[in-house]
């Protein structure tokens, strides 16, 4: 079976007040689906409930469920830290942590208990190839990340979501802080490694969204208005209001 993620009539509430009013969606293997919508509609709340990212805030109620290949993130029986390797995510800010590109990337398979350095070698070297940066870093892996550009600290980001191994990687504007040539690089990073992956990426970006996602999700206001594959969705959408929107006739 493929690392099927998938929401059933997901509500979440920000102490009273309904922020996500019933959200069904499925997202497959070897696919991006791209989350839009205009500013408050509730894409990064609803991203963050599903590595439950959510449950760090008080005050927060969510119903409904949330499967990874069939079994509920949410039930007693799964660990955060289960949850939080087989879903990463990626933010809108690079957040390399203060230490060498190798020490960054390595984190997550050490915490697992990894010790060996020739495994440890071998995971870096792969996790920074398959984020399209071995090449700019390979001659300086000690080099504290923090000292690179935003683009390559980004790309260092995914190889230490990569480096764990996850089944799906969530993605918050990855690109919105980036200069065009690293935002492309990035986009071509995870096209590159989408068949791998379930990718689900929050944009803000139209053109983003359509030159690099295989379905689209488009939310208004806590609600779901339409969800089809991108193609269709901005060619011919069903909704009148999803074409308004993509059209730029609000938001
Ligand atoms: N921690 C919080 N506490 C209370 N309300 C919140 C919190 N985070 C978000 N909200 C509210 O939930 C709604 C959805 O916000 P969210 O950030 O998910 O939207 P978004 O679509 O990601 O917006 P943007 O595109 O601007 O990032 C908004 O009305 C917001 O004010």
């Amino acid at each position: 079976m493929g690392k099927i993620l998938s929401t059933k009539n997901l509500r979440l509430y920000y102490g009273k007040s309904e922020a996500l009013h019933g959200i069904s969606l499925k997202f497959l293997d070897g696919e991006i689906t791209a989350l839009i919508g205009p500013s408050g509609c509730g894409k990064s709340t609803y991203l963050r409930c599903l590595n439950r990212m959510n449950d760090l805030l008080d005050n927060v109620t969510i119903t409904g469920t949330i499967k990874l290949q069939g079994k509920d993130i949410y039930s007693p029986k799964m660990s955060k830290s289960e949850i939080r390797k087989k879903i990463g995510m990626v933010f809108q800010q690079p957040n390399p942590f203060p230490f060498s590109i190798y020490d960054n990337v390595a984190y997550g398979p050490r915490i697992s208990g990894v010790k060996d350095k020739k495994v440890l070698d071998e995971i870096v070297e792969t996790s920074l190839k398959k984020a399209a940066i071995w090449d700019e870093v390979k001659d300086d892996l000690k080099k504290n990340a923090v000292a690179l550009s935003g683009g390559q600290q980004q790309r260092v980001c995914i190889a230490r979501t990569l480096a764990v191994n996850p089944d799906v990687i969530l993605l918050d504007e990855p690109t919105s802080a980036l200069d065009p040539i690293s935002s492309v690089k990035v986009e071509s990073t995870l096209m590159d490694i989408k068949k791998d992956y379930n990718i689900i990426l929050v944009t803000h970006n139209m053109q983003q969204a359509s030159r690099i996602s295989d379905k689209t999700a488009f939310m208004l206001n806590g609600r779901l208005i339409e969800f089809d594959k991108t193609e269709k969705m901005f060619l011919n959408p069903e909704n009148k209001i999803t074409s308004d929107y993509l059209n730029g006739r609000f938001g």
